[in-house]
């Protein structure tokens, strides 16, 4: 029997007393009455925690706040499931458009074409089932990073500014292509004294977001900085760039065409996909974590297909090699070995 833990952060550091077995399962109670029933998973199938606890996932869950958080991985049970549907306006049916085709991820208008055959065929592999895409925001401090997350995740903004202290995370579930997706989003500090701890949270990032004030040119000029810092944990070739400008509102346009100038030729020198936004107003926020979730959604197919595409090949040459063949081949690989 294990116990839930209510808390306003993750409960990370209450991880290990909730260590299982995977596959194992529990009972949760709160106040002694049973309130779910979980499974636990072994922690290769939700990657992007492994950099945080090496050990078992949190997860919000039906009938807590929203600020409560378990140090488990959910499993679904046949009277009761764990996480709520996705909310309605989560559902991501096109692909959303980059804010600039000068500088995108990539321009296309529409999803791969193999990603929306393979999610027809319901043949996403792990994506759709515990496939988590962590996603860190990082830059200055005070550059609206938390009101940016904040609005999106809880759809309020905050004027009164409070430093992140290390990190901070919100989940974000949607429905790409009708299949489930996850995001994680990490909300790490600008403020130099807990850059040291928030930068042991970066590893296991699927995507990076470069965050700056779009009034505060230094803020653009520090963000090579804080990619470099990012990618030191995490494979260049294997993550989504970012460059968001914020607080959009507070800026003329022609200030802002200025900066923009700027911060384009930036996004195209690192690869990154530019946008501008503003979490006071509300503009663009969704349009640019909804672009996120599928880029993500898309890598993330397609790496499956790609996994289960060299598999195929491998089946192929078994089943066509003659078995005469396979016998020369398999001799002479044991001649030469013992030579
Ligand atoms: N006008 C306006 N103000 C904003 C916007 N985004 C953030 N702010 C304000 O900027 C200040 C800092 O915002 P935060 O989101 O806390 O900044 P942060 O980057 O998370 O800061 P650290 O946690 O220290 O790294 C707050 O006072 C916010 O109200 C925006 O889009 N428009």
């Amino acid at each position: 029997m294990i116990s839930a833990t209510r808390g306003t952060r993750p409960a990370l550091n209450l991880l290990p007393k909730f260590q299982r077995e995977p596959g194992a399962e529990s009972e949760v109670r709160l106040k002694n009455q049973i309130i779910c029933r979980l499974r636990f998973f072994p922690l290769t199938s939700v990657d992007g925690y492994r950099s945080v606890t090496k050990k078992l996932h949190p997860v919000p869950f039906q009938g807590l706040s929203d600020d409560c958080y378990l140090g488990l991985m959910s499993v679904r049970v046949p009277s009761m499931s764990v996480l709520p549907p996705v909310r309605r306006d989560r559902i991501i049916a096109q692909l959303p458009q980059c804010y600039s085709k000068k500088a995108a991820v990539h321009t296309k208008d529409e999803f791969n074409s193999k990603v929306k055959t393979a999610c027809q065929e319901q043949r996403t592999g792990t994506v759709g089932r515990f496939k988590i895409a962590k996603v860190i925001v990082v830059g200055d401090l005070a550059v609206g990073k938390t009101c940016l997350i904040n609005r999106f995740c809880k759809d309020a903004f905050d004027k009164n500014y409070k430093a992140t202290i290390g990190v901070d995370f919100e989940m974000e579930r949607f429905e790409v292509l009708g299949v489930p997706f996850s995001l994680q989003l990490w909300d790490t500090a600008g403020q130099e004294r807990f850059k040291c701890i928030a930068s042991t949270y970066y590893r296991g990032a699927q995507t990076i977001v470069i965050v700056f004030d779009v009034n505060d040119v230094a803020s653009l000029g520090h963000a090579r900085q804080w990619l470099e810092d990012a990618l030191k944990e995490n494979d260049p070739t294997n993550v989504q760039l970012f460059l968001v400008g914020t607080k959009k509102d507070l800026s003329s346009p022609a200030q802002y065409s200025q900066i923009e100038q700027d911060a384009i030729k930036l996004a195209e020198e690192i690869k990154a996909e530019y946008w501008a936004l503003s979490s006071l107003t509300g503009e663009n926020v969704r349009e640019f974590f909804f672009r996120v979730a599928s880029l993500a959604f898309e890598a993330n197919v397609l790496a499956e297909l790609e996994k289960s595409g060299s598999r195929h090949i491998g089946d192929v040459i078994k089943i066509n090699s003659n078995s005469n063949n396979v016998y020369a081949t398999s001799k002479k690989k044991q001649s030469n070995c013992c030579q």
